[in-house]
């Protein structure tokens, strides 16, 4: 791909690696550049290399390529196909807390950065990496068995196991350099006709170096076209546009829209944040979501058998969670509605002797019949949220105080940098519930 004639190239970004980068006047609404279908890495470019047909998703097989051709010893990516690419990738995932994880597990030194760095996660952010640390391994067993099986794709990697056999821990260390890349820089690509198909992704070389803004109107616009369902004539290119209406002067830098993640999601699968002010998060002029279903789970738990009577009674669907934005600061639907029902059941852990007529009440509130059970019941669900709040506002304020004892201990850029933005995940809760609480002590109808 001839890139020395684009307007736009790669250049460091303080803080964020490197990012794309206008080197003239872009016009809006102007095709920028344009990707071939061929030198995308996803799976209906990379399956006719890897025969029989391998039985493994999209992130499986472009992790299983970028791991074989990994490039080593500072030397180009050995790949014929995709060597010049797989050569630019970021070569390192130190400050990804999903590699802190991994090196937790297998070194077990509880005195290392990474285990200092891990302890000082909020508990709910912990469980969101343990998640994505499940789909890693899920993937990496798959991978494993699919090199096991076949030897001949084994003898291809840059490293040669054959004449110099590394060991699993090596070569897994490898792959999760391989899915961080392909988890942080894949964008969605419709491939398949139905729009949910986990194979509905690609690496797109060039476009992968746009960082991420919450802004609504990011500055790089797909256009849409990566959400087409793919024609007879085969797999399309992709071409990318500068926004409908806004001109990019040079020097400036374009941005995608990951998607509207929150910020412990983008910390857990991307590695960095969005910052807000304390002001931006009381005012709800920058949003932020935290999620207290451990808190409600335990409170469910405590309930005993009415506990388990009210779980059947509960949507599966949505989260327990608080909220900046829209001001004012709020719970979500289902925490409301989990916490009528909860003080509906009264203070005991039995079942209700009327549980149908409970229900009843319980439900008209649901359906939008009643705005309330009684005024007693909202009084005391806004009770126990706030008290969720004020548990969550003394554990961020501890948060906060240990995150900087730790910080100003601190000679490595990148190490403080994590400080920081471990902080603002603590300062991110005690905001939110700091704006809840005032919500409620204003009497904000939710
Ligand atoms: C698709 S890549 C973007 C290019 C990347 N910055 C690089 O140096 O190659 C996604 C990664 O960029 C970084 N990133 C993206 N948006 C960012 C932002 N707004 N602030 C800080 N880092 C960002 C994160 O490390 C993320 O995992």
């Amino acid at each position: 791909m001839e890139t020395s004639t684009l307007p736009v190239e790669p250049r460091e970004i303080p803080g964020a690696g490197y990012g794309l980068v206008a080197v003239r006047h872009i016009p809006p609404a102007t095709p920028i550049f344009t990707v071939p279908a061929s030198a995308l890495l996803n799976r209906d470019t990379l399956q006719p290399h890897y025969s029989p047909n391998p039985v493994l998703s999209g992130t499986q097989l472009i992790s299983l390529h970028l791991l074989i051709y990994r490039p080593i010893d500072h030397l180009p990516s050995t790949d014929p196909l995709f060597g010049p690419y797989i050569s630019v990738l970021p070569t390192s995932f130190h400050a990804h807390p999903l590699t802190w994880l991994w090196k937790e597990r297998i070194e077990r030194n509880a005195n290392s950065v990474e285990s200092h760095l891990l302890a000082l996660l909020p508990p709910r952010v912990v469980r969101d990496l343990e998640r994505v640390a499940r789909t890693f391994y899920a993937d990496w067993d798959k991978v494993y068995t699919y090199l096991q099986e076949h030897s001949y794709v084994q003898a291809r990697m840059s490293y040669r196991p054959a004449e110099a056999p590394i060991s699993d821990v090596v070569l897994q260390q490898n792959f999760l350099w391989a899915w961080l890349n392909v988890n942080t820089r894949c964008i969605y690509h419709r491939l398949r006709k139905s729009q949910s198909d986990p194979d509905n992704m690609t690496l797109c070389p060039i476009l992968d170096f746009a960082n991420h803004t919450a802004q609504s109107t990011p500055l790089l616009m797909p256009r849409n076209v990566t959400n087409v369902a793919p024609g007879k004539k085969g797999r399309e290119d992709l071409t990318f546009f500068s926004p409908e209406d806004t001109w990019a002067a040079p020097g400036q830098e374009l941005f995608l829209k990951y998607g509207a993640h929150s910020n412990c999601t983008l910390f857990v699968e991307y590695g960095f944040l969005t910052r807000a002010t304390e002001r931006e998060l009381l005012r709800g002029s920058a949003q932020a979501d935290v999620d207290v279903g451990q808190a409600i789970e335990r409170l469910i738990e405590g309930k005993g058998n009415a506990g388990v009577w009210m779980k059947d009674w509960l949507e599966a669907e949505g989260n327990w969670s608080i909220h900046t934005s829209p001001a004012p600061a709020h719970p979500s639907y289902r925490l409301i509605t989990t916490l009528r029902l909860y003080h509906v059941l009264g203070a005991d852990s039995d079942l209700p002797e009327n549980p149908d007529e409970v229900l009843d009440e319980w439900r008209k509130t649901t359906l939008g019949e009643r705005e309330m059970i009684s005024e007693q019941n909202e009084a005391l669900w806004k009770a126990t949220l706030s008290c969720i709040c004020n548990i969550i506002i003394r554990e961020a304020e501890a948060g906060v105080a240990q995150v900087e004892r730790r910080a100003s201990e601190c000679t490595v850029d990148w190490e403080n940098w994590m400080y920081e933005n471990i902080e603002m995940l603590w300062q991110e809760e005690l905001y939110t519930a700091k704006a809840v609480v005032r919500s409620i002590e204003e009497g904000v109808q939710f």
